[in-house]
């Protein structure tokens, strides 16, 4: 696999950083999950496929020492708490790359390493409305409105993350250096957001929001309710895909207003709502499936590893559980991601294991487990 042979140490956050360790489990980096005592902490990691769990106690001066020393193997170290908290801990940047000049440092935190919030709590929503994107999101007349927590949390955050560890990763094959990550959610979801900037003089947002061609102002890039309770979505920008909506819903192009008529949209939604909600999803999709019109089912989760494209390309995965999720993607041709099929791990389940392969002897093990710097967690054997 693509990152076969790197060496990484996730320490435990939130929701980012376990998807940004996932990403890099999934195309073959080692990663290990750095984990509180099970006893003081509960698990938050549900995106911990392929990694393996070492509970390490590191308010106390020896658990400190040892993720120190697990530093001096390891080729990258991912850190998700806010600005101080690992200097505090006296893991800084500059203790630990000091100690391993190759180490790659990646943080990862809503408002970055430096600025007045950068020590300052927050979740995806609030590094959304920073980062100016929030204020797009949402219909007409209505609040901005967070889509889950999608774009800040895994889009800006553990994906960009990912993404700055395998460049500089790269880069340290040519200097045989490391550097510090400083991934900020916020100027993520910003970057991320680059088409908004760019595209400002097209004309394409000059509108309220919820009011614009693609934020659901348009009644051929909107979603529409069909017979049975489910919806469509329609996609339909181009005139020569446009006509094809047009077709399928049975209506006379010449007979309309024009595609970009924008103070007709109102009234065009009605229509196509009006339309769709005359036929179920399976209906619709007969008609739209084949053609060039841009309308698809709005599939549940229940639903994605069924249809019948997902199927063909074998886009959802079951691990060992029977639970479905999605494939890694991307698809490298000759390296593709093998996702581990076994069940996340249990807060310390590898805890002895990762110890010695990182050159701690059994003494050392036994000594920091009387001292309870680091824990065991092995389940019990199902007889
Ligand atoms: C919207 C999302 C968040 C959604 C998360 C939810 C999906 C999940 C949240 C709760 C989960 C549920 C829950 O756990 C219960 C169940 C558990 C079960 O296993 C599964 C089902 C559950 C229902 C479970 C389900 C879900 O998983 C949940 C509902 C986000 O936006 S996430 C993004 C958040 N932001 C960031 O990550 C940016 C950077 N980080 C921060 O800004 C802060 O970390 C943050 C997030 C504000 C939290 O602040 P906090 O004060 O708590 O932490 P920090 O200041 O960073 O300091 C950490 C302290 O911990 C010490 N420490 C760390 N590791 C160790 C260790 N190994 N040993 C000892 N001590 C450690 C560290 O030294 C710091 O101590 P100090 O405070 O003294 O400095």
């Amino acid at each position: 696999m693509a990152l076969s042979g790197v060496r990484v140490l996730e320490l435990a956050g939130l929701a980012p950083s376990p998807l940004c360790g996932m990403i890099l489990a999934d195309f073959g980096a080692q990663v290990v999950r750095v984990d509180r005592s099970p006893r003081s902490a509960m698990n938050t990691d549900v995106q911990g496929r392929g990694k393996r769990s070492l509970a390490l106690d590191l308010k106390q001066g020896p658990g400190a020492a040892a993720l120190r020393r697990l530093c001096l193997r390891a080729d990258v170290l991912v850190e998700p708490f806010r600005h101080g908290v690992m200097e505090k801990l006296g893991l800084g940047p500059k203790v630990l790359l000091q100690e391993n000049p190759k180490l790659i440092y990646a943080r990862l935190t809503g408002f970055g390493q430096s600025g007045r919030y950068a020590k300052s709590a927050g979740h995806d929503i609030n590094y959304l409305a920073l980062s100016g994107v929030l204020s797009k999101l949402g219909r007409k007349d209505e609040n901005p409105y967070a889509p889950v927590n999608l774009l800040a949390d895994f889009a800006g955050g553990g994906v960009m993350c990912a993404m700055g560890i395998i460049m500089a990763l790269y880069e340290r094959t040519k200097s045989g250096k490391g550097q510090v990550v400083d991934a900020s959610m916020v100027e993520g979801a910003a970057y991320l957001s680059s088409f908004l900037w760019k595209s400002q003089n097209l004309g394409l947002w000059n509108r309220l929001r919820g009011e614009n061609l693609l934020d659901s102002g348009a009644p051929f890039y909107e979603t529409y309710k069909t017979l049975d309770g489910k919806f469509m979505a329609v996609g339909a920008i181009e005139p020569q895909f446009y006509e094809q909506l047009i077709k399928g819903l049975g209506l006379d192009l010449d007979k309309l207003p024009s595609q970009l008529s924008f103070s007709d949209w109102p009234e065009m939604k009605k229509m196509f709502a009006a339309i769709f909600s005359k036929k179920t999803q399976a209906k619709w999709c007969r008609i739209f499936d084949g053609t060039d019109a841009c309308v698809t089912p709005v599939l549940s989760l229940d639903e994605v590893a069924l249809h019948q494209h997902n199927k063909e390309r074998g886009s959802f995965i079951k691990n060992d559980q029977e639970e479905i999720s999605p494939r890694p993607s991307p698809l490298l041709s000759r390296t593709p991601a093998t996702p581990s099929p076994r069940r996340d791990p249990f807060i310390g389940e590898h805890t002895d294991e990762i110890l010695l392969e990182f050159g701690f002897t059994k003494e050392e093990i036994a000594k920091l487990h009387s001292e309870k710097v680091i824990e065991f967690n092995k389940p019990k054997a199902n007889l």
